[in-house]
């Protein structure tokens, strides 16, 4: 498997197979959602968007990074959604960097969604579809969050079969920016246990696909094999 890491800006053309990355904290929310029984979320293009889709859908639950703001539910944070029943409610999520770089793959054939908590999920995926050629889109930070790199290369690594110790970058992710921003309260929109939410390596077993449902980026969990069925196959 062939792997390459770009920031969102450096995608000139739709890759075949996409990994898209947001440690902290946009993809960490959206597998909380789905544990918390969300039936599929609705990555939005910008706020005014995400208005006018609960504006149509009164019973969807939209969510946006930041404070809290008129007209949203609830904000992007592991830590509070993880309190709040979400069974069979559709979520619209519109954050600055996670739903952005999604977005902007939304032409190829296989888009997966990911942070640490649903790494080795994504990385059987990977490995189970037989994707030649894969990129990671580090979302963070024009492309420099280290925790959403440290965590497209551990997931390379678990996914081309090469023996990774999650120990080193999840020590990095916890070094980051965002790690720090957070906890130092600098985002706002946040709950104390965000940064450890985030760094729960393999919290949950499934992956998370998005793709254009009606011209709108749905994103949806998927099962995925066991070890033993893999074996198999
Ligand atoms: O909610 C987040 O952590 C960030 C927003 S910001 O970097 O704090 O402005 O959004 P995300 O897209 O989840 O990285
Ligand atoms: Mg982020």
């Amino acid at each position: 498997m062939e792997t390459r890491f770009l920031a969102i800006a450096e995608l000139v053309e739709a890759p075949s197979a996409a990994v898209v990355v947001d440690v902290m904290r946009a993809f960490t929310v959206a597998a909380w959602a789905f544990a918390q029984g969300a039936e599929k979320i609705v990555l939005a293009k910008s706020l005014d968007e995400a208005l006018a889709l609960k504006a149509r859908h009164p019973d969807w639950v939209a969510l946006k990074d930041g404070p809290l703001a008129t007209g949203f539910d609830t904000v992007n944070s592991p830590g509070v959604l993880r309190s709040v029943d979400l069974g069979g409610r559709t979520v619209v999520q519109k954050t600055t960097a996670g739903t952005v770089g999604a977005l902007a793959v939304k032409e190829a054939s296989l888009v997966l969604c990911a942070g640490f908590v649903v790494a080795e999920a994504t990385a059987r995926l990977l490995r189970t579809r037989g994707c030649g050629s894969v990129t990671f889109v580090v979302t963070g930070d024009d492309g420099r969050a280290d925790e959403d790199l440290a965590c497209a290369q551990y997931i390379a690594q678990r996914a081309t079969g090469a023996g990774a110790d999650a120990a080193e970058f999840l020590r990095r992710a916890a070094e980051s920016r965002a790690a720090a921003e957070l906890t130092e309260g600098v985002r706002q929109g946040a709950h104390p246990d965000d940064v450890a939410l985030c760094l729960e390596l393999d919290r949950f077993p499934f992956a998370m696909v998005a793709a254009l449902e009606d011209s709108l980026m749905v994103l949806r969990p998927c099962a995925v094999p066991s070890l033993t069925d893999e074996a198999s196959i």
